[in-house]
């Protein structure tokens, strides 16, 4: 048996699988041959309405050519939380390991909206465990965060700094209250596995740039708000200090590529799954850190575009620098990042460029991604000649996502999301070839 085929018996569930780092995962545990079971409640992932499941996913299941399990579902709800488990239960046996993404996530909102934060975060954390408990699954990588630390005494931050200390935010908190109770349920009983990973500062996109991080209404976060004024959608960054005690005066991060943390979390997966019990924490950082300069430099580097700004006061609740040691994650996960920061600014311009309003698109029907009823037209109308012609006339991003050499896997890919259209009930039969919808096989807002 190949170790995909023996993956393919452990199945996966993933909450908040079509956010940013959600789905990144998910064509991670597809692509190692995981089963895989998504839930969401797609309060922060776009959704075409003709379509049960949202865009994200949709993209990861072509590009991984396999399918995953939806369903939209409340951590707050819990009767019909519970029907969601009694329905995997049927159809899987069991739940191996949950990857716990689920979570809001605005620092600044946080603080206007505290309880909605503590009740999204920790009930929904507990319902989710108690259900996961009751249903025989008690192995769990918890996304957790480098703010936990607070503002550290000392750098590079090492998984010893106490913390807790110094939380300025509600968000904050609950990662911090998150780990607190995952740590006293995994010291009440005995056989429950979990690994916190604390990420640091997540970015980046996958290299195909089909999927990548799409936030709704203005940015919080630097790289995306970088991203948008290179993409001309936003006027300037301002730069919230530039008077920190740091080599230019703006504030320094440990920015990780979105491939590599993910990475990550597949290490720490195995490693649950050679039946670790108790709990344990993980920093996921590159362990070097960049000023806010730095990161404009290098966008500009990797998109060709200006990126005005303006240095402004500091931003309340922000440090002057953080940066981790992620050498514990490599002597026991045998983990390590290996993409640099121009390679975190590459991708997410791929992502940024093709995509310019994330996943929300107009809806075009010339769109093969848009309009699933002109994509089963057009496989059932092209030979497989036409389609590689079209490969290289287009550049179809599908079919030369990776390697410009793989067109025949492209095409599998996209008899492969035919059918998952299909199995959504959104088609019916093909019926009649369609040679004229050869044209335009993606919006222009895909270029
Ligand atoms: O418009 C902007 C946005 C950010 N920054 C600066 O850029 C750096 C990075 O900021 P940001 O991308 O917002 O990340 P953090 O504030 O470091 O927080 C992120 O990283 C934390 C973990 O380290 C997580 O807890 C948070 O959820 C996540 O938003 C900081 O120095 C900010 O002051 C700007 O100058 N202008």
């Amino acid at each position: 048996m190949s170790s995909d085929e023996s993956k393919r018996g452990i199945t996966i569930l993933v909450t908040g699988a079509g956010g940013y780092i959600g789905s990144h995962a998910c064509l991670a545990l597809l692509e190692a041959g995981y089963n895989v079971i998504a839930l969401d409640n797609m309060v922060n992932c776009w959704k075409d309405d003709r379509l049960p499941e949202p865009e994200s996913l949709i993209r990861v299941q072509i590009l991984a050519g396999r399918q995953l399990k939806f369903y939209h579902g409340e951590l707050l709800c819990k009767p019909s939380l519970e029907k969601i488990f009694e329905d995997i239960i049927q159809e899987h046996k069991k739940i191996d390991v949950c990857m716990h993404f689920a979570a809001l996530k605005a620092v600044g909102e946080s603080c206007a909206k505290p309880l909605e934060y503590y009740k999204n975060n920790i009930t929904g954390t507990m319902n989710l465990i108690e259900l996961l408990e009751k249903f025989g699954c008690k192995s769990l990588v918890y996304s957790s965060s480098a703010t936990v630390y607070g503002d550290p005494s000392n750098l590079p931050i090492s998984e010893s700094e106490l913390t807790g200390v110094g939380l300025t935010n509600p968000y904050g908190k609950t990662k911090y209250m998150t780990e607190e109770i995952l740590k006293d349920l995994c010291n009440a009983v005995q056989d429950w596995g979990v690994i916190s990973l604390r990420y640091f500062n997540p970015v980046g996109a996958h290299v195909s740039g089909l999927i990548g991080e799409d936030p709704n209404g203005i940015p919080n976060n630097l790289v995306p708000f970088v991203a948008q004024v290179a993409a001309g959608k936003l006027p300037k960054l301002k730069v919230f200090g530039g008077d920190y005690p740091t080599k230019d005066g703006t504030g320094v991060r440990d920015y990780i590529h979105i491939t590599d943390l993910i990475t990550g979390h597949i290490k720490a997966l195995e490693f649950i799954l050679k039946d670790f019990k108790g709990f344990k924490a993980y920093n996921l950082g590159t362990g070097k850190g960049f000023s806010v300069l730095d990161v404009i430099r290098a966008f500009r580097e990797a998109s060709g575009k200006d990126i005005p700004y303006e240095i402004v006061d500091r931003r309340p609740g922000d440090i002057a620098a953080s940066y981790c040691d992620a050498s514990l994650a490599d002597r026991e996960l045998g983990w390590v990042a290996s993409r640099d920061i121009h390679d975190m600014c590459q991708d997410v311009w791929r992502w940024q460029s093709r995509n310019i309003n994330g996943f929300k698109k107009e809806i075009n029907p010339n769109c093969i991604l848009h309009s699933p009823k002109k994509l089963e037209l057009l496989l059932s109308s092209l030979t497989k000649t036409e389609l590689r012609k079209l490969d290289r006339q287009h550049h179809l991003e599908i079919l030369d996502a990776i390697d410009q050499q793989k067109v025949q896997e492209g095409f599998d890919k996209l008899r492969r999301l035919q059918e998952v259209v299909k199995a959504s009930g959104q088609l019916g039969a093909a019926d009649s070839p369609a040679a004229q919808d050869v044209g335009l096989p993606f919006c222009g807002c895909e270029r």
